[in-house]
């Protein structure tokens, strides 16, 4: 939660606006498999992806969904040396997933780039489709919807709640 402290802006998305967005993914998506235009799987990358894949899944009408799931910790010693590093703590089904060819692999967004980084070394033939992508994971992303810049935090409604704030006249 600490990542999130040094980001210039803050991009709050609700629920409504994340069911839009991760729709339009699905619609850009439809009929871009190969071969015949069809999906074979959706693969969602944990725990971000779940939401946009159910959605993406239910539009496509795909019933194979599965899941990988990445884990992303700093590694190194002081703050020059200190590098982020991903891990795969969960495989998706290995006989569904092949080389990745037809396999739709989502993520709620691409930040950095590490987390698929890592899951494209595993599935290079896979389609990787991410709702929001900042700069620097862009060219890791095969699709996305909403760019945002690097210095913008998004804030999803999963981390999210509602609360009392103060009238705008009657604050000291
Ligand atoms: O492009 P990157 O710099 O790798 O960052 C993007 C990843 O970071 C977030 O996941 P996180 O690892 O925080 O876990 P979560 O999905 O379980 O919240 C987000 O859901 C992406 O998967
Ligand atoms: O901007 C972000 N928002 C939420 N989770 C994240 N993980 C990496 N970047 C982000
Ligand atoms: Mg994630």
């Amino acid at each position: 939660m600490t990542d999130r402290l040094p980001h210039e802006k803050g991009f709050h998305v609700s629920w409504d606006q994340l069911h839009r967005d991760a729709r339009a993914l699905a619609w850009r998506l439809d009929g871009k498999g190969p071969d015949d235009g069809a999906w074979k799987a959706v693969v969602a990358i944990t725990r971000g992806g779940m939401a946009p894949a159910m959605i993406v899944a239910r539009e496509l009408d795909i019933r194979a969904v599965d899941t990988i799931a990445v884990v992303s910790y700093h590694s190194g010693g002081g703050a020059a040396t200190e590098r982020r590093e991903a891990k795969v703590l969960k495989a998706p089904d290995a006989e569904l997933m092949g080389d990745g060819t037809g396999i739709l692999i989502v993520d709620d967004l691409v930040d950095s780039g590490k987390t698929l980084e890592l899951v494209r070394s595993l599935y290079p033939n896979a389609h990787y489709a991410c709702v929001y992508a900042k700069p620097s994971g862009e060219p890791q992303t095969d699709t996305f919807i909403t760019g945002v810049s690097q210095d913008t935090w998004i804030f999803f409604p999963w981390d999210m709640a509602l609360q009392y704030v103060q009238p705008y006249r009657g604050q000291d």
